[in-house]
């Protein structure tokens, strides 16, 4: 039985290779907004460090946001205090386009995270060619020789790279790695169970020296102040804002 992670790979596989054989053409993008640097900023000036999604549906919940807006998004995220993007741009289970990513991003100044699969090089430069300014790298879905060769591919152009993982050995995995802002997705992403104890069980066991993202199911102000206790500064928040009309003081409220 193939579970929703192999299913999106294997979907992902095809479309990579549709993409190679008819290539886009794009314009060529404003330099890398550093990534990791914004979060930090944030966590050291005694804040939160907020990646607000911009996510129109996912194959856990469906649609999210029907008016779905990424320009009016982004401005919201960043009037409300977020300190970067991550933009969905996996269309066929989370309803998400690159083109959503070039106009978000061209209506703020927040550095972006390509919220997408990566399985080839080749959709990293593709990531750089629409702007992104970090991407993710999902451990369960690679071998370590792939992640290194992603990765390298990611600071040879200058981004930045998430490393997400939802386990102490996809973790002792990720941290092999030259990248030291490391994710601990809450969501299962082979069952799609949410438990927000990994971020918990993980921090302990994550270095001092990097940026650490707890990821999926944040709902409230309370949930980040109850992290906060534990030194977790960093949040990457989607469907919970994505729901609120007013997206601007919604975020302002998570953690303003
Ligand atoms: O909408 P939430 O529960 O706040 O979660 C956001 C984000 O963590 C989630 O979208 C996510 C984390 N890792 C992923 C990998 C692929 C797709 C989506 C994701």
């Amino acid at each position: 039985m193939s579970n929703i992670l192999d299913r999106i790979l294997a979907t992902k596989r095809q479309e990579v290779a549709d993409r190679k054989a008819n290539p886009r053409a794009w314009p060529q993008p404003t330099p890398p907004r550093g990534f990791k640097a914004a979060l930090d900023a944030r966590a050291a000036a005694g804040g939160y460090g907020l990646i607000a999604e911009i996510k129109k549906a996912s194959p856990s919940k469906g649609l999210i946001r029907a008016d779905f807006d990424p320009p009016a998004h982004a401005r919201a995220y960043q009037a409300g205090g977020a300190a970067c993007l991550s933009i969905l741009t996996d269309r066929d289970y989370f309803q998400g386009h690159e083109d959503y990513l070039i106009a978000a991003r061209a209506a703020c100044d927040l550095p972006v995270l390509r919220k997408d699969f990566m399985i080839d090089p080749w959709q990293v430069e593709e990531a750089r060619a629409i702007g992104a300014d970090a991407i993710l790298i999902i451990v369960a879905a690679l071998d370590d020789g792939q992640m290194a060769e992603i990765e390298a591919a990611a600071f040879e152009q200058g981004m930045d790279v998430l490393v997400e993982v939802h386990d102490a050995q996809e973790l002792d995995r990720a941290l092999r790695l030259k990248s030291r802002m490391i994710g601990v997705n809450n969501r299962n992403l082979k069952t799609f169970e949410v438990d927000v104890q990994k971020t918990y069980e993980l921090v302990a066991r994550a270095p001092a020296n990097c940026t650490f993202v707890a990821e999926s199911g944040l709902i409230s102000r309370g949930d980040l102040d109850a992290m906060a206790e534990h030194d977790i500064r960093c949040f990457l928040i989607g469907e919970s804002l994505m729901r609120q009309q007013d997206v601007e003081a919604a975020t302002r409220n998570m953690i303003g």
